[in-house]
């Protein structure tokens, strides 16, 4: 992608600016008057959020994370499509599906009215990902940045059969301190536990980590809060679409193995994923879509 094209086409004033980020890849820079961000055109993934009065980001980014294609970014909101977790049928594809290591299009880039600005990329099918997952689509995410990130996940079923989906937003929240923060919303819910066998298990009060936590939590409502003690604010996510949510934190012993994690990265970040995971499997029908929406608000003392 040339950058010079990219500002030719799709610049607006200092709000919208397209430069070359790390590794080379363009990297979109939006700046309006309630918040700024950071969007990778690779992987369809925003890297950072903040709004204006807000010290501290949304998203954690990893300071070790890869930039370099077929290799997912560690950290802000990579997209998990059209599977999430690992090859539903075991045939060695990767893991989390295709969409987060490769390159998306600019489908549109607006300010609206309300001084919010719209950022769309899209993806369609092509002999490399029919060869990977052999079904038709128009894929579209539609981010909003104003005084909430907000993120719709569209999925055309542009093919002739119907075709079956599971997907996610897989969101790095940046926290203070991973032992002073606690999730709620989920109380009462069930959930696999992926760290012991896949056994299910009943949420008895809020989620709180302190060790590897890797959960698909079943029939979730949809409002959860992470309440981040340390910096004295509450994230609020609020998702339509999804039957399921995942948190995941690594915690010390697989920080320290991941290759683009810092050994007390798990300290920084928990992962709370809206998603359509394990039975909350989504079918489309041909000419019919499906949209995955989740809203991250920032609420400080
Ligand atoms: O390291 P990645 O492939 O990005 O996956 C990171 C994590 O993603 C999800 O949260 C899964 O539930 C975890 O099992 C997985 O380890």
């Amino acid at each position: 992608m040339n950058i010079e094209q990219l500002n030719k086409n799709y610049k607006i004033g200092e709000q919208v600016v397209f430069a070359e980020g790390e590794g080379g890849l363009p990297f979109i820079h939006v700046r309006n008057d309630k918040a700024s961000a950071l969007i990778s055109v690779y992987a369809g993934q925003v890297l950072a959020y903040r709004p204006q009065s807000i010290q501290d980001d949304l998203l954690f980014l990893s300071k070790r994370a890869y930039y370099q294609a077929g290799k997912a970014i560690k950290g802000g909101v990579p997209i998990c499509w059209p599977w999430f977790g690992p090859d539903p049928e075991g045939r060695g594809r990767p893991a989390h599906g295709f969409m987060r290591n490769c390159m998306w299009d600019i489908v549109e880039v607006s300010a609206t009215p309300e001084g919010n600005t719209r950022i769309v990329l899209g993806s369609t099918d092509t002999e490399e990902t029919q060869s990977i997952w052999s079904r038709s689509f128009v894929l579209r995410l539609e981010i909003t940045i104003g005084d909430t990130l907000n993120l719709e996940l569209v999925t055309r079923n542009s093919g002739s059969q119907a075709c079956t989906v599971t997907q996610a937003f897989h969101t790095y929240f940046s926290v203070g301190d991973i032992r002073q923060t606690h999730v709620s919303g989920l109380e009462n819910t069930r959930y696999i536990d992926k760290v012991d066998d896949n056994l299910e298990k009943n949420q008895t009060g809020s989620v709180t980590i302190d060790a590897e936590v890797d959960r698909i939590y079943q029939s979730v409502g949809s409002n959860l809060v992470i309440h981040d003690t340390a910096r004295k604010r509450r994230i609020h996510i609020t998702s339509k679409g999804n039957r399921t949510a995942v948190v995941w934190n690594p915690w010390a012993k697989i920080s320290a193995e991941m290759a683009d994690l810092e050994d007390d990265d798990y300290l920084r970040f928990i992962c709370v994923e809206t998603t359509n995971a394990a039975t909350d499997r989504v079918h489309i029908q041909p000419g019919s879509e499906f949209r995955l929406i989740a809203n991250y608000r920032i609420e400080q003392d």
